[in-house]
């Protein structure tokens, strides 16, 4: 074994110490080049999420290349860094969170629009998931694109003409839509945010844009329904048949459009001649006060010719008075006094007689004037009272509905603001109950429209019945009636409205041999505190409509503590 010096020893550990140094060299170099990648990497994966960091970590890069790059730089620049760093996570996160906020609202928005029930479930899904994926930058993307296909089937679902049930639908809504059966979801709908129910004809051009077709039965049913509530004239009568036979034969819009613009021209028409029928009556009502007027104007001069007698009867008493006074005076014999007395006394006889005359023949004017007066009095009386039995039947049938017979929405709008006057004056309670018919539409499609038509009548006939003569019932539009009753608290008002639900229930009808029933739900809300008519109306249609999704054949009061009372 060779023994080496001193010398080469020491030379030997400097080699290997110099090896040593190299690799250790070697590998800080092999750190510091993936360091650099790995700083242009996060450069490049984080580039566009804020400037700051951005720049920070370029400048790092550019730190990290330089061979004499001095550690205290590098220090206050991972300071800095690791500042932006905190900030810039702050920042996606809020982010991230309003993001998740928005999608939830777009979500919600869709759900509540008459969807078909699959697309309500996957909308339901596609929220839970938000929730879930919250803090899931990646996933983003991939919910946004789960929502942009639902929305862009539920745009389909809502672009059809299929109706958006609401709790009242006006009058194109009715005739647009196009009567499949969405009464299962009926209640829970609301108007959509989308715009479907804001516009009617908007939305009826939009589906008829769509490809939507027109319903021209149902339209026909709503307009014959509509035009045979107008007071009418017979010949207004026969006009009115001949244009519903017209929009029977109607095909297409552009018929429809045509046929409308003949509806409207008949009804401008119509209240010309109603004004021109106004006009006819006021221009005899003036022709015959006119005449009443000249009668006044001869009474008057009858009155004067009375007048002018007696003065001229008067004068001439005087003068023969004062001719006999004269006689007296300077009378001389007997004879002569007898004769001018005499002679005075026939001029007086004679002035007397021709007043009397004259008297008589005022008289008899006066008398053929008053008979005169009387008849045209009579007249006029007779046609007041025409016009006013005419106003009156005209009023009637304004405030009749012609199927049910019972008062319409516009005598409950008068009524309602009459009870309410009552009520705030703290004449006792007063309750209000909204009562619709369920599943009619099962019923017309079925039966027919008659059997629907037989239901409505049967039901409001029945329900009247039942009620007090304090009460008021109105049909106030389609299958729904609304019921006031004044001295009732809420629950006098449940009480008497459940014994008609159950009379109702109870009730079997027949149509062509076959027994149907029919049932109602009901929402009842008593006035209270500072409340306004249109508040009590809509709590009692939300208990009514809460009615028909707990079951039907229901009642419900409008309360926060809601008392349901279960049918049967
Ligand atoms: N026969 C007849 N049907 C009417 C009349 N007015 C409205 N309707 C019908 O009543 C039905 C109301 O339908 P929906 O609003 O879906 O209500 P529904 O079928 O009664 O069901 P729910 O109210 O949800 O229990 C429609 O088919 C209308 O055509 C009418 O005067 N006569």
């Amino acid at each position: 074994m060779t023994v080496l010096s001193e010398s080469e020893r020491w030379r030997q550990k400097y080699f290997d110490q110099l090896a040593v140094t190299e690799q250790e060299e070697t590998r800080l170099r092999q750190k510091v080049r993936t360091l650099q990648s790995l700083v242009d990497h996060i450069i490049l994966a984080s580039r566009g999420g804020d400037d700051v960091l951005d720049a920070e970590l370029r400048q790092l890069s550019a730190v990290i290349r330089q061979d004499d790059a001095d550690e205290g730089s590098l220090e206050a620049l991972a300071q800095q860094l690791k500042q932006s760093a905190r900030q810039f996570d702050l920042e996606r996160c809020a982010g991230a969170e309003r993001f998740i906020e928005a999608m939830a609202q777009l979500v919600d928005q869709l759900l509540v629009c008459d969807l078909p029930a699959e697309q309500l479930d996957a909308l339901k899904a596609l929220s839970h998931d938000i929730k879930k994926q919250s803090d899931n930058l990646r996933a983003y993307p991939e919910l946004l694109a789960q929502y942009s296909e639902l929305q862009g089937s539920a745009v389909r679902a809502l672009a059809r003409p299929a109706p958006v049930a609401a709790p009242r639908r006006g009058f194109f809504e009715r005739i647009f839509g196009a009567g499949d059966d969405r009464a299962a979801s009926k209640p829970e709908r609301q108007t959509c945010p989308l715009g479907t129910e804001t516009e009617p004809l908007a939305v009826a051009v939009k589906q008829q844009e769509a490809g939507a077709v027109v319903n021209l039965n149902r339209l026909t049913r709503e307009l014959k329904r509509m035009l045979s509530e107008l007071p009418l004239s017979e010949i207004g009568e026969q006009e009115r048949d001949r244009l519903l036979s017209g929009l029977e034969s109607c095909r297409d819009g552009d018929q429809l459009v045509n046929w409308l613009q003949a509806l409207a021209e008949w009804v401008l028409g119509a209240f010309g001649q109603v004004k021109s029928e106004i006009g006819a009556f006021l221009e005899t009502l003036s022709s015959r006060l006119r005449e009443v007027d000249q009668m006044l104007d001869s009474n008057q001069r009858l009155q004067s010719r009375a007048r002018d007698n007696n003065t001229e009867l008067e004068a001439a008493m005087r003068r023969h008075v004062g001719e006999v006074q004269a006689s007296l005076s300077g009378a001389t014999d007997l004879q002569n006094l007898k004769h001018s007395i005499n002679s005075s006394m026939t001029s007086i006889l004679d002035s007397v007689a021709h007043f009397m005359v004259r008297e008589a023949e005022r008289e008899q004017d006066a008398v053929a004037e008053a008979d005169q007066l009387r008849e045209r009095l009579r007249e006029l009386e007779a046609d007041s009272r025409k016009l006013q039995q005419q106003v009156a039947e005209s009023q009637r049938l304004a405030n009749t509905d012609p199927l049910s017979g019972l008062p319409n929405r516009a005598a409950y709008d008068d009524r309602v603001v009459q009870e309410f006057q009552r009520w705030k004056r703290g004449d006792g309670p007063l309750s209000l109950a909204v009562f619709d018919l369920d599943k009619l539409k099962d019923i017309n499609d079925r039966y027919g429209h008659l059997a629907g038509d037989k239901a409505i009548q049967l039901v409001a006939r029945e329900t009247a019945g039942m009620l007090g003569p304090e009460h008021f019932i109105a049909r106030y539009g389609g299958e729904e009636f609304v019921i006031l009753l004044p001295g009732s608290p809420v629950d006098a008002a449940m009480q008497r409205m459940e014994r008609i639900r159950q009379h109702v229930a109870g009730l079997p009808f027949h149509f062509r041999g076959e027994t149907l029933r029919v049932t109602a739900s009901i929402g009842v809300c008593e006035f209270s505190g500072h409340t306004t008519i249109t508040e009590v109306f809509e709590r009692a249609d939300q208990a009514l409509y809460r009615a028909k999704r707990s079951g039907r054949n229901r009642i419900e009061r409008a309360e926060d503590s809601v008392i349901a009372q279960n049918a049967g």
